[in-house]
């Protein structure tokens, strides 16, 4: 059996009368993705903010690598092991590939905003740094874009950049936003492609609308609607479930 290294227990988040997310509970494993699908406005990208720091839940509990973080700050949780990934990009785009993914780290550091002094003295604190970018970018195979501005990227690199952000914090699990979104067919299959060779040494939640990406990449699925979970399963469990084909997925993928 993979680890199991997150672990969200009934989790709900109100805005005011709203129950954006209501008691959802979710495992990711270790060489597993699990993809959260459901309409517009189901509560996808509430319960990644819950599970990122980016929102405090109003109940339920969330353990990372074996640490309560429900309600504490996106930087710890990050210190903790989770990456995440954001839906609109966070890329600076004037700035190099490399100077991207290296802020990116940096930003996670304990002592961030950075003492100049303290770094001047501290090489092998830059060369680590140094290190997980070229690990980073290497992974999210930009290696060959490394000094090129993002703005002058594709789409497709930008979102793989997206993703050497979010590794060069060393994360263990990983939460991804529609990283396909507005990709086309080719750019799509690369993405796959990484998000396949990523999972062997993370646990990764999904969130994404490509269908066909889902069911092909997907190890369990749980579909939300209003903020509830009304099926989690096997992507061949969910697709039979006669509740998620009238809610959601229509027969398209019967
Ligand atoms: N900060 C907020 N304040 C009030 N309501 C919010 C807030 N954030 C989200 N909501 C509401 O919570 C519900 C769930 O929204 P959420 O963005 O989580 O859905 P989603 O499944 O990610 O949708 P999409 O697929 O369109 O991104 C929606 O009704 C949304 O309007």
């Amino acid at each position: 059996m993979s680890d199991l290294l997150l672990t969200a227990r009934s989790l709900t988040k109100r805005f005011g009368g709203l129950a954006a997310v209501n008691d959802v509970s979710v495992d990711l494993f270790r060489d597993h993705i699990h993809a959260v699908i459901g309409p517009n406005g189901a509560g996808k990208s509430t319960l990644t903010n819950l599970l990122s720091g980016d929102l405090p839940p109003t109940s339920g509990s969330i353990t990372l690598n074996g640490t309560e973080t429900a309600g504490q700050s996106p930087e710890r949780i990050s210190r903790l092991g989770l990456g995440r990934s954001y839906q609109k990009t966070n890329i600076f785009l004037p700035f190099t590939v490399w100077d991207n993914v290296r802020l990116a780290a940096q930003s996670r550091e304990r002592h961030w905003p950075w003492n100049p002094l303290r770094w001047i003295g501290s090489a092998q604190a830059m060369a680590g740094v140094n290190q997980r970018c070229e690990r980073a970018i290497e992974l999210a195979g930009l290696t060959h874009r490394s000094q090129t501005a993002a703005g002058t990227t594709s789409h497709g690199e930008q979102r793989q950049l997206e993703i050497a952000m979010t590794l060069a914090t060393e994360p263990t699990v990983l939460l991804l936003d529609e990283p396909l979104a507005g990709m086309g067919q080719a750019e799509a299959e690369s993405m796959i492609a990484l998000l396949q060779k990523l999972k062997k040494d993370h646990a990764m939640m999904l969130v994404e609308h490509d269908m066909d990406a889902v069911f092909s990449l997907a190890d369990q699925l749980t579909v939300m609607v209003n903020g509830q979970v009304i099926a989690s399963g096997t992507p061949a469990e969910v697709r039979s479930d006669p509740l998620v084909q009238a809610a959601y997925l229509g027969e398209d993928h019967a």
